[in-house]
């Protein structure tokens, strides 16, 4: 039965068409209704309720996962379901296991590492789960350096095999996912020797248990390496250790697309660049740009409808107290945090566009536009999960002392999430190479290479040095020609200062070392850029429904203004704006705050969430927080009896020890 809607009044303001925006966030009308179904589907589910599982020990919660991957299994096969279906089923179950590295790294690196016949015998066992692999690359001595791996694949050519061992403790395989008791397989990295010659690091095949018995193969050792962060959260995943004493495989197990090992082992090089090798690690960034989005949202749809309901001061003659969502300090962190979530979502669309670009054009032989294929993930991913990461401490604080209780959904929230600013590349590592790229584009100006694409603005550096803003009033500041303008003036000339600076140094890697923390703060700068361009450019499309396109408008305008003050050193030491300039930015912000107020219900309604999906007390979509916390509580395991165990053992004598004191 339906209750109360305690969020109604918060819902009766809106003034635009949440029905057309849940298209807009979704990406389109197939999206929407397709993740709409199976959201409802794993909702309506009981196998799939996630209730009481932040209280399972690690082996039942690790069991209670397999039980909930092997039934999204059985469903996606009983329903027919669709690739695309099962994996927003999966996503939905909001559960990370071993499916997340099968589906998400083990098939895409076949998919993009392997020849046609390494498909053709690997992807069709893979796509019915007849063998289930991982991603093992990490090693407990090296994970950022990946050319510092030191499992060895060597070939014999009297047998035409590969052995692969671990020479070192430290070259101990360290945090595959699914690899500690699941993955019968994974594609292990390690540096190729043939001819007694190296040949840098490649991917391989290699199985690692029995598919009749699950036992280790002989001469591997595997197990899990522990708890991690948290209570349940990233614990359902069995984060691996392997090791390998000289494990043998065919030859036809090493992924080729890249090199090609022959018969008599001599390499032969295919016409596609070196670091296709990584493109996997290119393809995953991609999706975690996209997750971010979907994660922040989680979020601030809780932290918003709980500052709608929550109330403290302001009560006048007795009359109803003040909603937190209406103090000005409250909006002032909350709203940029709606914001960035929205502007996550597009530049996400935009990314995954520019991933499927690169995919066709390597397919053709292109490989033009890769290094800023590759910069351009790296840097999305890093900048975006390290926002993400801290917008959801920050919307644990907006919700005062319940978020910290785990029923508002944070705590589990942002031990699940956080990891994602050091997987796939840790985020000061990425931004460096984003840094890398930015500064050889510099280089090349003076030869008269074009930059194109997300680094055309650096084309124009001679006016983005010079330009002054054109802001005299604050309204100004919702001209996107302006906004825009002022952070590729910013970008540029943070890229084109560092340049200078490291012009000065004789080595250039000394130099790149040495002002690694200013050239981070460019990489920043050029990534914001993007973001705020591409949510300019999505307000230039033709969005339909009544409303939609002016909340965008003004969800555009204050992510971009938030970060113009968060980043005011940026904008006032390269000379791009003036204080004047940034007070007006100001002014416009606390007007965009009161405009977005009456819609921000409506904003997070958009994202679609069932309140399974969001697993929060505090977020529920019928705002019933008190009682449902109440109820809550008394569902932990400590109020089971009213006296508690230990009471005999510990309180009571120590309470009669007080006692006999007393009476001394
Ligand atoms: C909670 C999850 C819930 C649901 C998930 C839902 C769906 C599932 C989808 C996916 C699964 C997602 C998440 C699961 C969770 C975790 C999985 C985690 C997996 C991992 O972490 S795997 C391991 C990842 N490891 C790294 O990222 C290592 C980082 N290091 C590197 O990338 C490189 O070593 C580094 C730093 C780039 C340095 O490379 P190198 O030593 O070769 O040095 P150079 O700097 O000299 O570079 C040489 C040259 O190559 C260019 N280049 C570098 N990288 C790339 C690339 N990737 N692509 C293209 N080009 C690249 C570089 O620019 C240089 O070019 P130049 O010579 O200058 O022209
Ligand atoms: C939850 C989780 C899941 C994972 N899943 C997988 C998986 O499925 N498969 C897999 O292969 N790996 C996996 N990993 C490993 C992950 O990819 C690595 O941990 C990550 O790439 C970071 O590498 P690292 O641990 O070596 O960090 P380090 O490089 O040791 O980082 C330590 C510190 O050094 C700094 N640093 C390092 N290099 C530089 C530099 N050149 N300049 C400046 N600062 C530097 C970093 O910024 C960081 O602050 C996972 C990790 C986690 C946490």
């Amino acid at each position: 039965m339906k209750g109360v809607d305690h969020l109604a009044h918060e819902r009766n303001k809106t003034e635009f068409d949440v029905d057309a925006m849940k298209i807009v966030w979704a990406g389109s009308r197939h999206a929407f209704e397709l993740s709409d179904r199976m959201a409802r589907l794993v909702a309506s589910d009981p196998a799939f309720q996630k209730d009481g599982r932040i209280r399972l020990g690690r082996k039942e919660l690790f069991k209670n996962t397999l039980r909930k991957a092997a039934h999204a299994w059985k469903r996606i096969l009983e329903l027919h379901l669709t690739e695309e279906e099962a994996g927003w089923l999966r996503n939905f179950v909001d559960e990370p296991s071993f499916t997340d590295l099968h589906w998400g790294m083990f098939v895409p690196a076949i998919k993009g590492q392997g020849t046609d016949e390494q498909q053709q015998k690997w992807l069709p066992l893979a796509y019915k789960m007849q063998i289930i692999g991982s991603y093992a690359q990490t090693e407990l001595g090296h994970g950022s350096n990946v050319q510092g791996l030191e499992t060895t694949a060597t070939f014999d050519p009297e047998t035409d095999e590969f052995v692969i061992h671990s020479p070192t403790l430290t070259s101990s395989k360290w945090w595959p996912g699914g690899l500690g008791k699941v993955s019968t397989h994974a594609i292990v990295y390690a540096r190729l020797i043939t001819n007694g010659q190296e040949h840098g690091v490649h991917g391989f095949i290699v199985q690692l248990r029995s598919l009749d018995d699950h036992m280790p193969i002989p001469g591997i050792t595997i197990g899990d390496i522990g708890m991690k962060f948290g209570n349940g959260a990233y614990n359902t995943m069995d984060n691996g250790v392997l090791t390998f004493d000289h494990i043998r495989i065919p030859r036809n197990q090493m992924l080729m697309r890249v090199l090609q090992v022959t018969r008599e082992g001599k390499c032969v090089k295919s016409n596609v660049p070196r670091q296709l090798i990584y493109g996997t690690m290119v393809f995953v960034r991609q999706t975690i740009v996209a997750d971010a989005s979907t994660a922040l949202a989680r979020a601030v749809c809780i932290a918003t409808r709980y500052s709608a309901v929550r109330r403290q001061f302001g009560s006048q003659d007795g009359g109803m107290e003040t909603q937190v969502i209406d103090y000005k300090t409250q909006q002032s962190r909350l709203f940029p945090l709606l914001a960035s979530a929205y502007a996550f979502r597009f530049v996400g669309e935009w990314l995954k566009w520019l991933y499927t670009d690169v995919t066709q054009r390597l397919q053709a032989n292109d490989f033009s536009i890769l290094p800023e294929a590759h910069a351009c993930t790296a840097g999305l991913k890093s900048l975006t999960t390290t926002a993400t990461a801290d917008a959801i401490e920050e919307c644990r604080k907006l919700c005062g002392g319940h978020g910290y209780l785990c029923a508002s959904g944070l705590p589990e929230l942002f031990a699940v999430y956080v990891p994602a600013c050091t997987y796939e590349g840790d985020n000061v590592v990425l931004l460096l190479q984003v840094a890398r790229f930015l500064m050889k584009t510099v280089s090349q100006l003076g030869s008269g290479k074009k930059p194109v694409g997300t680094t055309a603005y650096l084309g124009r550096v001679q006016d983005l040095l010079q330009c002054c803003c054109d802001v005299q009033t604050a309204e100004d500041w919702l001209k996107p020609s302006v906004v825009l303008e002022a952070f590729e003036a910013r970008s540029a000339r943070m890229c084109v200062a560092r340049a200078q600076n490291l012009s000065k140094f004789e080595n250039p890697e000394d130099g790149f070392a040495e002002l690694s923390a200013d050239l981070v703060e460019a990489s920043v700068a050029h990534c914001q850029l993007i973001v705020v361009s591409k949510f300019i450019d999505k307000l230039q499309q033709d969005i339909p429904g009544k409303g939609v396109n002016r909340q965008l408008q003004n969800l555009c305008y204050i992510y971009a203004l938030n970060l113009l003050h968060k980043y005011l050193g940026d904008f006032l030491s390269t000379g791009c704006i003036t204080p004047k300039q940034a007070s007006l930015a100001n002014d416009q912000l606390r007007s965009l705050y009161s405009q977005i107020r009456p819609n921000a219900i409506a904003l997070v309604d958009a994202f679609n969430y069932t309140d399974h999906y969001l697993g929060s007390v505090l977020g529920r979509y019928d705002g019933n927080v008190y009682p449902k916390l109440y109820e809550e509580a008394w569902k932990d395991p400590l109020n089971d009896s009213v006296v508690p165990d230990g009471y005999h053992e510990y309180i009571h004598p120590m309470l009669k020890q007080q006692l006999r004191n007393a009476r001394l």
